[in-house]
Formats: structure tokens, sequence, C-alpha cells
């Protein structure tokens, strides 16, 4: 391919995770020629380091905290059965390999074309490939992603990040994990419910700081339970290796902890904005390194858009394909103020149980309505721990505001909080209220029933 004369399309997608394939795949919908640059496998951090291989860990670990608990009630298993990690890893990577396909068979369909290339901005409206291939469009989509950060202390070196995690091929018998964010916790549950011990190391005072206060101590306290070393308000000096191989944390007092078998950093993520040409495209970045978009998600540059966790608002995945979806019915079907809000996006922390939350929490309802803020609560022992008689509960919480009682937050602890979100996050953006709920005749007997029943 000569330098002086681009491959031609409407479209050219940098990043073929969430976003990208999203947006590649609802602009061809809508007849626009496009080409996706993928260098590593389809899907992303989602679909190969995130949320596809988490659940099916947390999956196994729900099977093993429910074998455990049939050995209590009667059936002929172990309490603590023998987990063959390898051969479950085979299982969940040729669910993944199966995701890998349909993308290329779809990629295919839809007449995209897939290179397997790194790209970089020439301008703003040509990309070059790492073979040298130039690429113009009059439409660039950003969607590179992110990737997980290591704290500047000595010897972090010694400790992997989540993507090393999915790679493990046995459970540690001893694990220790930096942070109190989604990763932390969902890790921490999942290790502990498959033997491993976990020790959970957090620099602030709680878990989870974005989620409603009480919800997340009742998660702490369920955690403490079932074995989790929770320790706060953390500071990290240096990771040491003893003779034995294993690793030390060395905290700001120069006390060494315990020895650990595995040390996993979860301390967040910065978005893949590093030699891309964003400088040359025009493209701005804010003081985090985020791209700066507005609403539409427009960057500075004409032409040039970003969506996804290279643009750091709410870095979940159906955020991501909402956001590009939005993007192309604009740019390509004419949908003239096609956004995505961002108010109520219903999120779910994988916990042992679950922790999900859509709307304001209680402080932050109580910081914007002031008095007229209500909040109902129940606290209950779910029928599978009455029956094996664990002290472990559910805590499920409803944010009013208003005479009308209008329902701004629900936030939920307990088993099935993952599927029972969804349909509440529907109902809060339908402005449903108190009574619409109690008007709603409940399921019985369910965890489920008690948001209507509450108040
Ligand atoms: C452990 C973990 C668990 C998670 N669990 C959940 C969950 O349960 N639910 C949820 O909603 N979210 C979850 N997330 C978050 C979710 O994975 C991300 O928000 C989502 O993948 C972001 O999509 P994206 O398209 O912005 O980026 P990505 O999916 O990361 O895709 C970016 C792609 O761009 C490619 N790329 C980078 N640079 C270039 C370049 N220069 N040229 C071409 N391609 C490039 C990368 O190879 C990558 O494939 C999890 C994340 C992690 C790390
Ligand atoms: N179930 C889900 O939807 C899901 C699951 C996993 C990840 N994610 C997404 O991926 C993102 C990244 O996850 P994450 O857990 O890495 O980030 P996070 O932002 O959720 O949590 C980071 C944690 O690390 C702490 N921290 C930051 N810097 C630190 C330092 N130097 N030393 C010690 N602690 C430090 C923070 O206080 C916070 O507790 C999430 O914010 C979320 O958007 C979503």
């Amino acid at each position: 391919m000569s330098a002086a004369e681009p491959l031609e399309f409407d479209l050219v997608v940098l990043g073929g995770g969430s976003g990208g394939l999203a947006g590649a795949f609802r602009a061809a919908a809508h007849g626009a020629r496009v080409a996706l640059l993928e260098p590593a496998e389809l899907g992303g951090t989602c679909v190969n380091a995130g949320c596809v291989p988490k659940k099916a860990m947390w999956l196994a670990a729900q099977l093993a905290s429910q074998i455990g608990a049939a050995a209590e009630l009667g059936f002929d298993v172990p309490a603590a059965p023998a987990f063959d990690w390898c051969e479950f890893i085979t299982d969940r990577q040729r669910y993944i390999e199966g995701i890998h396909e349909s993308y290329r068979r779809r990629l295919d369909q839809a007449g995209i074309v897939w290179l397997p290339r790194r790209g970089v901005l020439h301008d703003a409206r040509t990309v070059v490939a790492d073979d040298g291939t130039r690429l113009h469009a009059r439409h660039v989509l950003i969607a590179t992603g992110s990737h997980p950060v290591r704290p500047q202390v000595p010897g972090a070196e010694l400790g992997g990040v989540s993507d090393d995690f999915f790679a493990w091929r046995r459970a540690p018998e001893r694990v220790a994990l930096i942070g109190g964010g989604y990763i932390s916790v969902e890790l921490a549950g999942l290790l502990q419910s498959l033997g491993s011990r976990v020790d959970l190391y957090a620099r602030g005072p709680r878990l989870l700081s974005r989620s409603d206060g009480e919800v997340v101590a009742q998660l702490e306290e369920n955690y403490r339970q079932l074995g989790i070393g929770l320790h706060f308000g953390y500071r990290l000096r240096e990771v040491e290796r003893g003779g034995d191989g294993r690793v030390r944390l060395v905290d700001a007092d120069g006390e060494a902890g315990e020895a650990f078998d595995a040390l996993v950093f979860a301390i967040g993520r910065r978005a893949n904005t590093a030699g891309i040409g964003l400088e040359r495209a025009g493209v701005a970045t804010d003081a985090r390194g985020d791209i700066e978009v507005d609403a539409f998600q427009n960057t500075s540059a004409a032409g040039v858009y970003a969506v996804g966790d290279v643009a750091g608002r709410e870095t979940l995945t159906p955020v991501a394909i909402a956001a590009a979806r939005r993007l192309m019915d604009r740019v390509f079907g004419g949908r003239e103020d096609a956004r995505l809000d961002y108010d109520l996006v219903p999120t779910v922390v994988f916990a042992h149980p679950p922790i999900g939350g859509v709307g304001l929490t209680e402080a932050q309802a109580r910081e914007r309505h002031g008095d007229s803020v209500r909040v109902y609560r129940t606290k209950f022992r779910p029928m599978l721990q009455a029956l094996v008689d664990t002290p472990l509960c559910s805590l499920f919480k409803l944010v009013c505001v208003g005479e009308e009682q209008r329902v701004v937050g629900v936030h939920l602890f307990g088993e099935a909080a993952d599927e029972i979100l969804q349909g509440f996050a529907v109902a809060l953006k339908l402005g449903a209220t108190l009574a619409d709920l109690h008007d709603t005749v409940a399921i019985h007997p369910t965890s489920a029933e008690e948001l209507v029943l509450m108040g």
C-alpha cells in the first residue's frame, strides 16, 4: 500500500472492545463503510480480562458456596469440595473463544474491515496502522479502553493486577488484595469462596466509596463472617519477598505483615491514550488523562469521538456500548439528539452475595434534597441462609424524595441482587413512586418481594 493512497472509509474505529465493536456494528447497520483496528483478541477487556472471565469465576464460587450449603442440608457431598481450577479455566476459555468466533462472523457479515493492528492518529481524518496501512475517514471513533495501574512503591513488581489473576492456574493459599473498589471486592469474595484465605487492604475507611454506606457496611460484616480480613486506612510503603518466595507488605510505619502466596493490586485503571497521536489530531485530555468529551461524545477535534473507558465516565461495558450506539445513530442514522443519559446507570459489584445500586445513595439524596428524603430499609435472612442457619443477612434499601415519595435510589445487598436490580432501574427511569411499588403485587417467597413491601 502506498502512503499516498489511503483506504477510504466513512468511519475508522480504534479498538475492538465493548465500545468500539458496538460503534462499528451500529454504523455499518446505518450503511457506513467501516474499518476497525484491534491488535489483540476481539472483545477487549470485558470479554478477555474483565466481566466475562470474572463472572465465570464468580459462578464457580457461587457453586462452591451452594455445595457447602447442600452438605449442611442432607446432601451427601463434602462441605468443602475439591475444585479443579485448571479444568474450569479450560471451560471458561472455550466459552470466551466462542465469543471471539461470533464477533469474527458478525464483522464479516456486516462488511466491516477488521485490521488486527494497532492504530495511531496521523491527523483528525487519518489513522495509520502499525504495518503502515493508512486509512482515511470523515469520522474517527477512539475506543482504546484502559489499563490497570500499579502503585509507585518499591517491590510493586512482586504483585500482579487483574489481568494476571485471569492467567492463574490454581488457587493460592493466601492472597492479599490492595484496593477497596470493584475489583478487590469481587476477587476477595470469589477467592475466599473458592478456598483461598484473603486479606484486603484499603486506604480509605470503607469499601466501595461510591456505593450506599449502609449497604456497604452490611457487605463488610458478611465478608468478615466469611473469614476475609479487612484492613482499612492502610498505607503500603513497600513489598518484600521472603526467603520462602512469599511476599510481605510493609506499611507506612515500616511494619511488615504476614506472608502471602499472591498479591493483586486493584487500585484503579487509566485511559489508553499514550502514543496514539492525540496531539497531532487536536484531541484534548483532562488532568486524569481521560479524553475530554461533551455530552454527545465529541472530542475537541471535529469528527473525532471517544467512548468507553478512554473517556473516563462510568467505566462499565453497557455504558460504552450504549454511548457508542447512540453516537452512531446521531452521526449516520440522522437522530440528531441521540446521546446517552448518564443518569440512573445501574451497577452491580459481583461480591458474595452481590451488591448493586441505581440512583442516589442516601448521603447523595440528603445533600441534594435535604429534609424531604425518606429512607426505607429491610434487613433479612434469605430462606437458604435461614435453612442452613448462617448469620449472613441481606439488606435492601429505598431512597425516596418529596411529597409524592419518588424513588430516587435503590440499593441492594443480597442473593440475586444482580438479577433483581435491572427491572427496578426501569421503574426509576419511569419516575416510580413508593405508592407505585406498593400497588405492585409481591412475588412470594422471594427476596425481591421485599422491595414492594417496604414502607
Ligand atoms: C476485572 C474487571 C472486571 C470487570 N467487570 C465488569 C462487569 O462485571 N460489568 C461491567 O459492566 N464492566 C466491568 N468491567 C469494566 C469493563 O470491562 C470496561 O468498562 C469495558 O471493557 C470498557 O470498554 P472499552 O470499549 O472502553 O474498552 P476495552 O473493552 O478495554 O477495549 C479497548 C480495546 O482497544 C484496543 N486498543 C488499545 N489501543 C489501541 C490502538 N492504538 N489501536 C487499536 N486498538 C487499540 C485494546 O486492545 C482493547 O481491545 C470490568 C473490568 C475489569 C478490569
Ligand atoms: N462489576 C462491575 O461492573 C465491575 C467490576 C470490576 C471493575 N469494574 C470497572 O473497572 C474499574 C476499575 O476497577 P478497580 O477496582 O481497579 O477501581 P476502583 O476505582 O473501583 O477502585 C480503586 C480502589 O483503589 C484505591 N486506590 C487508588 N489508588 C490507590 C493507591 N495508590 N493505593 C491504595 N489504594 C488505592 C481507591 O481508593 C479504590 O478503593 C471500576 O471503577 C469499574 O468501573 C466494574
